[in-house]
């Protein structure tokens, strides 16, 4: 049993509806934006997260401001910049915005490409499940960090997809889910999808899978991303960088998958990716109780960036990308 649609527009209202991602597993519960200042808050928070999701909620965005007659470009604006690693949130926005632009300025050519995003990002998951499937072995246990699972990505995911499929193949022997610090987008997030599909998974500390995997209990990694820059270097939730040097040590191959919306041609390198950093109270309080002295000051970055030489193959839903360079990215950017 897949999970809640994780966004809808209610033309009626008009609002974009989420499931509020904050409140999983223990309720679900729909978060109702009736405007954009609703809308980017719940960006802000988490309610609405993952890159290919953020982009497809920023296109929604676009289309409630047409929707109720406000300043739409002031809006995509907003919408834009309300997170800054994810380059999905602001492709997103501006394909919407364009249309809405080359479409007469109307609610509905908003609404119709706002529409059509959601819809190529849920085809480019299944070309992702197909392309990455080949590159798991039977018997397969896979780790995996953060959440890529259709709450992220829309489809149903991006590397949860691949795990998703390889569980259907009969080929996953087991998914290892990554707890995900500081905000356990692993164990709220993909152990609640993993339960829902059937899968069978365990969650467990991020420091922990050092030793998992020295203890021969991994046969390959799989993550998602948030912005792959022109030479393959990948930003994803703050972990992952270290599972990648981790991989590369005890000989597991590394795989990120994402869509060709998260990549970034116009960015050289990783160098040139803007990290998030987040609130200290993320890493000092846990479900609003101190975990640290008053005061303890935080280094809190949302993602980190792995260098393409560790990357072992990036799957797109076009194929896959192997060796991760400059060459193969922009080769599969013109495919
Ligand atoms: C499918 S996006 C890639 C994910 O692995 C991950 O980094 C992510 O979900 C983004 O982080 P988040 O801060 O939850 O928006």
């Amino acid at each position: 049993m897949s999970a809640p649609a994780p966004l809808r527009f209610d033309a009626a209202v008009p609002a974009v509806v989420l499931l509020d991602q904050t409140r999983l597993p223990t309720a679900e519960v729909e978060r109702v934006c009736a405007d954009v200042p609703a809308l980017v808050t719940a960006i802000q928070q988490l309610a609405v997260r993952g890159a290919p999701l953020l982009g497809i909620a920023g296109g929604y965005g676009v289309a409630l401001a047409a929707a109720r007659g406000d300043d739409v470009p002031a809006a995509a604006q907003a919408l834009a910049t309300a997170r800054p690693t994810a380059v999905n949130l602001a492709t997103g926005v501006a394909r919407v915005l364009a249309a809405w632009a080359d479409g007469g300025r109307t609610a509905e050519a908003a609404l119709v490409a706002a529409d059509a995003l959601a819809a190529d990002e849920a085809q480019a998951s299944a070309g992702m499940a197909e392309h990455g499937l080949t590159l798991v072995p039977e018997g397969a246990r896979i780790l995996t960090h953060c959440n890529t699972g259709a709450l992220a990505v829309g489809g149903t995911g991006s590397a949860f997809a691949v795990a998703l499929a390889a569980h259907r193949a009969g080929r996953l022997a087991h998914l290892w889910v990554d707890e995900t610090r500081p905000l356990l987008q692993g164990s709220r997030l993909t152990a609640y999808e993993a339960r829902r599909h059937g899968i069978p998974h365990s969650v467990l500390p991020d420091s922990a899978a050092a030793a998992l995997m020295a203890s021969g209990q991994v046969d390959l990694v799989i993550t998602g991303a948030d912005r792959v820059a022109a030479d393959g270097a990948v930003a994803n939730k703050v972990g992952t960088y270290s599972l990648a040097v981790l991989a590369a040590h005890h000989s597991v191959p590394f795989v990120v998958v994402a869509p060709r919306t998260t990549v970034d041609l116009g960015t050289a390198d990783g160098a040139g990716i803007p990290v998030e950093q987040r609130a200290a109270e993320e890493v000092t309080h846990h479900a609003g109780t101190a975990v640290a002295p008053p005061g303890t000051a935080a280094f809190n970055p949302a993602f980190d960036v792995t260098p393409p030489d560790l990357v072992t193959a990036l799957v797109t839903e076009v194929g896959v990308v192997r060796p991760v360079n400059r060459n193969g990215l922009a080769r599969v950017m013109e495919t």
